[in-house]
């Protein structure tokens, strides 16, 4: 059957940035709809006003418009936006002064100059508003760079160390006991990652970024890196005892909480109970992580003799060469002391922050 070309019945009304079109056609196809030279030319079989034919008509635009046309078919019609080049109110929609037959006023969508100027007025308060009140939580950016920085860089953290802790959790079930021997292949790449990151928490306060010092962000950076890298990542005999798995669960355990504790602080939040957690958590676990970072230092002593890595070559008069171990030994009363500086620093923090919610509850 030969198909005869028809204009479709075509709806249109404005707003100060667009022109929205309705085509009266249902089930389309084929439908091409472009705009050249400021005409727009639709091109399409469906089932119009004369029944199932091929439609087309074209518009030449009475003010430039932008070459790049939206549309959506629905079952009945086909609507297509087209964006005015500026932003201004047009006469009206085509060059020539007669309207075209088969164009008319979308009365469903038409509005009056005036009008239009309020909707756009109240569409601007709308977002606004809703600006002012959507929780940052969901906008980064609107955070400013710093807070973005922080709060992208604390997500980054939970992330990691929530992977960390839920996959040794269920490893634990499931296995057992057999988990604590193969914690280091599982775990030490995130672990890797994370704790590479983390030398940004000395380097957010150096640069005054967070309000903590320096010294105790550097002992826990430097203390947990040489657990990680010197004792764990560089002897392949330290990586299948079980002390790698206390160590790891006691460091994941502190920093699901400490990390979203921040994310909240940085859009100006606050959960009481993760507040609570973050300044007492540590109480216990701070303790049993350092106790179980010696473990392994005390492990990992004769292995360090034994194979010599590390060791500082001497002049031949005064024997070989001087091991490792040594440097652990001496680690091992800084770790004491690291521990003493950080419980002092942890627990001024605890106080500070519960002071003063007990100064703002009176
Ligand atoms: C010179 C080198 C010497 C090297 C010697 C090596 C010695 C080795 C010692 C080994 C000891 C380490 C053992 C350790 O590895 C064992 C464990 O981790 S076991 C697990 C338990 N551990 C913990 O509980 C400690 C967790 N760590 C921390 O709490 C921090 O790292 C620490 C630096 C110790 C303390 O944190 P901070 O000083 O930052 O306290 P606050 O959390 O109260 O923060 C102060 C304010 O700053 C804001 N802040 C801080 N960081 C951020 C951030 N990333 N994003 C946003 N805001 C941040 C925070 O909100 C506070 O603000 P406000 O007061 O307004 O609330």
């Amino acid at each position: 059957v030969e198909m005869q070309t028809l204009t479709p019945h075509v709806y249109w009304a404005q707003r100060h940035s667009e022109i929205y079109l309705r085509v009266e056609l249902s089930d389309v196809q084929n439908l091409d709809i472009s705009v050249q030279d400021n005409i727009l030319r639709f091109r399409a079989q469906g089932h119009g006003a004369k029944g199932d034919n091929e439609y087309e008509f074209s518009l030449e635009f009475l003010e430039p418009v932008k070459p790049e046309v939206t549309h959506r078919s629905t079952q009945r019609q086909v609507n297509i936006t087209v964006k005015k080049q500026e932003h201004s109110w047009w006469d009206r929609l085509t060059v020539q002064e007669r309207k075209p037959l088969f164009l008319a006023p979308d009365f469903d969508r038409w509005l009056d100059e005036s009008d239009a100027e309020m909707e756009l007025r109240e569409k601007e308060e709308r977002i606004n508003r809703y600006l002012n009140q959507t929780p940052a939580l969901f906008f980064p950016e609107f955070l400013g760079l710093k807070k973005g920085y922080l709060f992208m860089y604390n997500l980054v953290q939970f992330l990691g160390f929530s992977w960390i802790f839920v996959n040794m959790t269920v490893r634990l079930f499931i296995l057992g006991q057999d988990s604590f021997y193969d914690t280091f292949h599982t775990i030490a790449d995130m672990m890797y990652f994370c704790q590479i990151l983390a030398v940004a928490e000395v380097v957010n306060p150096a640069l005054g970024l967070v309000k903590t010092g320096v010294m105790p962000a550097m002992i826990q950076v430097v203390g947990r890196n040489v657990i990680l890298f010197v004792i764990f990542g560089s002897l392949e005999e330290m990586q299948n005892k079980a002390v790698v798995f206390f160590v790891f669960y006691l460091w994941s355990m502190i920093e699901i909480v400490r990390y979203p504790y921040y994310m909240l602080a940085c859009i100006d939040n606050e959960w009481k109970l993760l507040t609570w957690l973050r300044y007492s958590i540590w109480i216990p676990l701070y303790p049993l992580g350092v106790l179980a970072e010696a473990v392994a230092v005390i492990q990992s002593l004769p292995i360090f003799d034994e194979t010599r890595l590390y060791s500082i070559p001497l002049p031949k008069a005064l024997g070989q060469s001087l091991s490792f171990s040594y440097t652990l030994q001496l680690y091992l009363v800084l770790m004491f002391l690291g521990l003493f500086i950080n419980f002092r620093h942890l627990f001024k923090q605890r106080m500070r922050r519960f002071r003063a919610k007990k100064r703002k509850a009176h």
